[in-house]
């Protein structure tokens, strides 16, 4: 495999003639996108349909994506069909309107201001799990969503309440399959056309839509509640002439802040405990780490920094099961990105989770081994080899916000109980919808712990 800067002609699979590779994507992604870099190392060609495109590996090349040429390119296009729900909030506008929302949320999610959060979140999970009791099974993945989507609501939103968690993530849970499903397809009907899956499609948007703009009406009577929270900072702000976003453009920034700061962190927190209910070895060492950093109390900020083996642990659970398993950017422009000539219009893709599988930076890649991440590693492999949470002006907002959030999380569930799938539980598969989800949920058994 290439570990070099590519500089040959990229090459790629041949695909059939009308869909290109799109049929191999479709039926496998995930196996897909790892296969290309088995094959052609730093940077494959791939088509789907009539769309000729490039996936990147190599560090260097995405650093030029990412970092040095970013901005010749916008998101990917074929994002644009997510955007029907998401609308054009800070993940998929472009320009100067993304810089201007970007800078003003920034302060949000400064390592400084996310601390302050800490205690907010473990208040959140205590809640929650007041409501276990040792003995009975329960849908895991459905009780972390409700976690992570309380936190949010509550840190950047001051909501209470489990109300907005249904009725948004209940509408979402369609929106999710529909949106990947078009994603993938050559041709989608349009929402226009009156069928039973376009019905369903836009009903859910509308709940989903009614949901939103609720909070925002409820905030608007009561603009006193939540005084410095993101809702109201989004709300208070005003552009060169003087104007307010409207109830549209502050629907598309909740939507998308409720989104992907939810989804994501519980994907990623299923998967860790996923690894360590099978792991003993590394359930002893994460017991051993609590028991001696926080003596059976909850983490707070700072306890946090000491809790270094919780955040490998982590780590290693979103470089074998990135939820955001790829992404990537269209040119604005003709642009080179090392051996790629891009026309304008032209897009490249890049997928966290294969290149997380390179054996050159990750010795026996499919093993779930926390420890690698021990003396620096991410100082000593390249640095986009380990990208989670994507890099640049593009990057993740809430990188710190969801480490902190899952560090809380992970210990506060692992202090009280011990988790066991339940007896019988099928394998857990991967299911890459807009974010790789652990298929059909993990079901598990609550153990108090001994
Ligand atoms: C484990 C949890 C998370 C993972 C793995 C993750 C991953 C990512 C990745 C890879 C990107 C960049 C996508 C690209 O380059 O095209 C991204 C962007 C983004 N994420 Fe996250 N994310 C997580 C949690 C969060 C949280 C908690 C929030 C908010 C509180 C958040 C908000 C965003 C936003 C707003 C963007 C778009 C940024 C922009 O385009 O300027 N994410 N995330």
């Amino acid at each position: 495999m290439s570990t070099q800067l590519q500089t040959t002609v990229p090459q790629g699979p041949k695909g059939s003639l009308l869909g290109g590779n799109l049929m191999a994507y479709r039926k496998d992604p995930l196996g897909f996108l790892t296969d290309l870099q088995k094959n052609y190392g730093g940077v494959a060609k791939i088509r789907f349909g009539p769309q000729t495109m490039y996936v990147i590996y190599d560090p260097e090349l995405l650093k030029e994506l990412l970092i040095t040429k970013q901005e010749h390119f916008i998101k990917l296009k074929a994002f644009q069909e997510a955007r029907l729900f998401v609308g054009d909030g800070v993940a998929t506008s472009t320009g100067e309107k993304h810089k201007r929302v970007r800078r003003l949320i920034q302060p949000h999610f400064t390592k400084a201001h996310i601390q302050g959060y800490a205690k907010q979140m473990a208040d959140i999970v205590e809640r929650e799990l007041d409501t276990w009791q040792p003995g009975s099974s329960r849908m895991l993945t459905d009780d972390i969503s409700d976690i992570t989507f309380a936190i949010i609501a509550r840190t950047l939103f001051s909501l209470e309440g489990k109300e907005h968690s249904r009725s948004i993530r209940e509408p979402y849970e369609l929106i999710n399959r529909m949106c990947a499903e078009r994603m993938r397809s050559l041709v989608s009907v349009p929402l226009f056309v009156s069928t039973a899956k376009n019905r369903a499609y836009k009903s859910a948007l509308a709940a989903l839509d009614y949901a939103v703009y609720e909070i925002i009406n409820q905030r608007k009577s009561n603009p006193e509640t939540g005084k410095g929270d993101l809702l109201s900072v989004l709300m208070e702000a005003r552009n060169d002439r003087g104007e307010g976003m409207t109830d549209r453009e502050l629907r598309d920034e909740l939507m998308i802040m409720f989104i992907a700061g939810h989804e994501t962190s519980a994907n990623a927190l299923a998967w860790a405990f996923s690894y360590i209910m099978r792991n003993p070895v590394v359930e002893r060492k994460l017991y051993e780490e609590w028991d001696r950093v926080l003596q059976g109390a909850a983490p707070t900020e700072v306890t946090y920094m000491q809790l270094t083996y919780t955040q490998n642990v982590l780590w290693e659970a979103l470089r074998l099961r990135s939820p955001s398993f790829f992404t990537g950017r269209s040119a604005i422009r003709d642009v080179e990105i090392g051996p790629i000539k891009l026309k304008k219009g032209q897009s490249v893709l890049f997928s966290p989770y294969a290149i997380h599988h390179n054996p050159t930076y990750f010795p026996s890649p499919l093993s779930f081994r926390p420890e690698r991440f021990e003396n620096d590693l991410l100082k000593r492999i390249p640095q986009y080899a380990f990208i989670p949470f994507g890099a640049g002006p593009r990057g993740c907002i809430g990188n710190h916000f969801a480490m902190l959030e899952m560090v809380i999380a992970l210990c506060m569930i692992g202090q009280r109980y011990r988790l066991r799938l339940t007896p019988g539980h099928p394998p857990i598969e991967m299911e890459p919808l807009m974010t790789l989800r652990p298929k059909n949920g993990i079901e598990v058994v609550v153990e108090t712990r001994t």
